[in-house]
């Protein structure tokens, strides 16, 4: 399923998300490591209210660690506990339990205080499209419930999942839009995949890439396409990429769509290595 953004969709999650909140102690916020700003929702505070929650930020294998390490601080400045986690390989989920107790500790302290015996926590996961939300719950689940697929929107569905004794979660995550405010984060959704490529243009969305490579990591950008120096016109970047790597259209001429898609993969598959798209003070508004 392909989920398109109109006014009744958002609404439609929307309320999907309001329903279930008096379901679950806590709300599990899932974000993109790479872009760990950009991909949350606008609206999640207004949303969730003061519902509890802890902020994860996944496909952290993908994303800069040095980056992922200041995005965590930044999130502790703002008092919001937040783990890096990978779903796919299921590394830091253990993170996601005691992140979960404690940002829920001083609830379970009064409630031992007053004789209560906890019962295991209730969470949902709620996320933008293809953030990895399927794969987190299958992963914590320890079986295969949801389904998961790399297109945005597979997602479908109800039932508590019990996460040994202490955690239970909706096998139903919720799923929210992006933030759609500005061009610039919609180039950072899409280089990474999290929206689909017919959204935006492809010759666009590469040199988006480019230009963040050039700018962020340019060493890896030279080394991979082999460049001494890159070029200042983006057409000569294509022209000498696209040349170096066989994406030719006849003639010796370079072809230019294949040459944007073989940027687009080279940076979603990891061959410039692990990359973070956004810094922390880039935004203030968490
Ligand atoms: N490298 C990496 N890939 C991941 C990770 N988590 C999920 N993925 C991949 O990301 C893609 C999307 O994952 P899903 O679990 O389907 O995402 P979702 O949020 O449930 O997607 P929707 O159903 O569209 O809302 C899949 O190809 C996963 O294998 C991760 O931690 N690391």
């Amino acid at each position: 399923m392909t989920i398109q953004w109109f006014p009744g969709h958002m609404a439609k999650a929307r309320r999907e998300v309001t329903e279930k909140l008096k379901l679950v102690d806590i709300i599990f916020e899932l974000v993109d490591a790479r872009l760990p700003q950009s991909s949350r929702n606008p609206m999640i505070d207004e949303i969730i209210q003061h519902k509890p929650r802890l902020v994860i930020l996944n496909k952290a294998d993908m994303a800069d660690q040095y980056r992922t390490n200041e995005w965590l601080a930044y999130f502790a400045d703002k008092g919001i506990k937040a783990v890096a986690v990978n779903a796919h390989q299921g590394t830091g989920l253990k993170s996601i339990m005691s992140g979960a107790q404690e940002v829920l500790k001083d609830k379970i302290d009064k409630m031992k205080a007053r004789g209560i015996k906890p019962r295991a926590i209730r969470a949902m996961i709620v996320g933008i499209p293809n953030v990895g939300k399927s794969t987190l719950i299958n992963r914590l689940a320890g079986k295969n419930i949801a389904k998961t697929g790399n297109m945005p929107g597979v997602t479908k569905a109800q039932q508590w999942i019990k996460v040994g004794k202490e955690l239970e979660l909706l096998d139903t995550p919720g799923i929210l839009w992006p933030k759609f405010e500005d061009q610039e984060v919609g180039y950072k959704l899409a280089v990474t995949g999290a929206i689909k490529d017919t959204i935006l243009n492809l010759h666009d969305i590469a040199i988006y890439g480019l230009h963040f490579l050039e700018e962020a990591y340019p060493s890896r950008l030279k080394e991979r396409y082999d460049l001494e120096e890159i070029p200042e016109e983006i057409v000569e970047a294509f022209d000498r990429i696209g040349a170096k790597r066989g994406c030719l259209a006849g003639r010796g001429l370079v072809d230019y769509d294949k040459t944007a898609e073989l940027i687009i993969r080279d940076i979603r598959t990891e061959k410039f290595g692990r990359l973070t798209f956004e810094r922390p003070n880039e935004s203030d508004d968490v």
